[in-house]
């Protein structure tokens, strides 16, 4: 079987026309497809409004109890079932879940190492059970930004790391490509320019890249987990634009491919 894991994250989630736009793009979505969602703008949002301040460190939420509160309500609440019922909508039979149903996703409390992040999980298992069953079964599964400690812990996981982490732990067994699906047409040799889409990158331009500061914030953690996956099997990675995922299958130069080196395959 060869199924897609799709990440879409709060910079789309937030705009309904974005969203509207990128689901009925997935909806379209050729063979076996998995959604993952954040939503971190949106938790911020309602945070601040409830008194809880939003505060990251390295693009990582620090997640202490009211916050966890605050993301279990928004990520496994508002938005995953929402999603859910506009997938039905267009005809997809979507079922919504966190990484602890059906044991999906077992994290650890990240280490106290300078910096507490409070509740957040560090992945440390996926089981894959459910969701080939949900797949065998023609349901499309929509993961939120949660994982649990198998002790009656949530933990707050960051959305691209639980899409990767799938991505790897299926490729085991199936041919599977990734999607990050953001807010820009692709990675951006500047990043202000969206037609200076660079259209491949593998380990040697990465260094390159980053050396040249060309790649910096939330883009760093996105490539170090596509390169994770690829390095663990995973097929391709693409990152580019929600609204252009269709147009990824197509061929066509719409985002930004993430493979490794070619002399690694000789
Ligand atoms: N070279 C680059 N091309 C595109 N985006 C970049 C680049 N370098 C850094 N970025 C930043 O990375 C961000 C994407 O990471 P992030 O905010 O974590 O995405 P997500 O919307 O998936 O949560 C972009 O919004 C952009 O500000
Ligand atoms: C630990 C941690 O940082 N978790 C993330 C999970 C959501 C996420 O990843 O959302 P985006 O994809 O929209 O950034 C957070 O709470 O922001």
């Amino acid at each position: 079987m060869k199924i897609s894991i799709i990440k879409i994250g709060g910079n789309v989630i937030d705009f309904p026309e974005k969203l509207d736009e990128f689901l009925g793009q997935f909806s379209k979505f050729p063979g076996s497809k998995i959604l993952v969602h954040g939503g971190g703008i949106m938790a911020s949002r309602f945070g601040e409004s409830l008194g809880v301040m939003p505060e990251m460190v390295d693009g990582r939420r620090i997640t202490d109890k009211d916050t966890l509160d605050v993301v279990t309500m928004v990520y496994a609440g508002l938005i995953n079932k929402n999603i859910v019922a506009k997938l039905q909508a267009l005809r997809v039979n979507a079922i919504g879940m966190t990484g602890a149903d059906g044991n999906i996703i077992r994290s650890v409390k990240r280490p106290v190492k300078g910096i507490d992040y409070g509740y957040v999980g560090d992945i440390v298992e996926v089981d894959i059970k459910l969701i080939k069953h949900f797949l065998s079964g023609d349901l499309v599964p929509v993961l939120s930004a949660l994982t649990h400690d198998q002790q009656g812990q949530l933990l707050n996981t960051n959305a691209d790391s639980i899409a990767s982490a799938l991505a790897t732990s299926l490729a085991k067994e199936h041919e599977v490509n990734l999607y990050y699906c953001f807010n820009k047409s692709g990675v951006l040799l500047d990043e202000k320019n969206e037609s200076s889409i660079i259209p491949l990158i593998n380990e040697d331009i990465y260094e390159e890249l980053r050396q040249e500061n060309v790649i910096h914030s939330g883009m760093i953690p996105k490539l170090d987990n596509a390169f994770e996956a690829l390095q663990k099997g995973v097929n391709h990675v693409w990152i580019g634009k929600a609204e252009n995922l269709l147009l990824s299958t197509k061929g066509k130069l719409s985002g930004t491919i993430i493979e490794r080196n070619r002399y690694d395959l000789y």
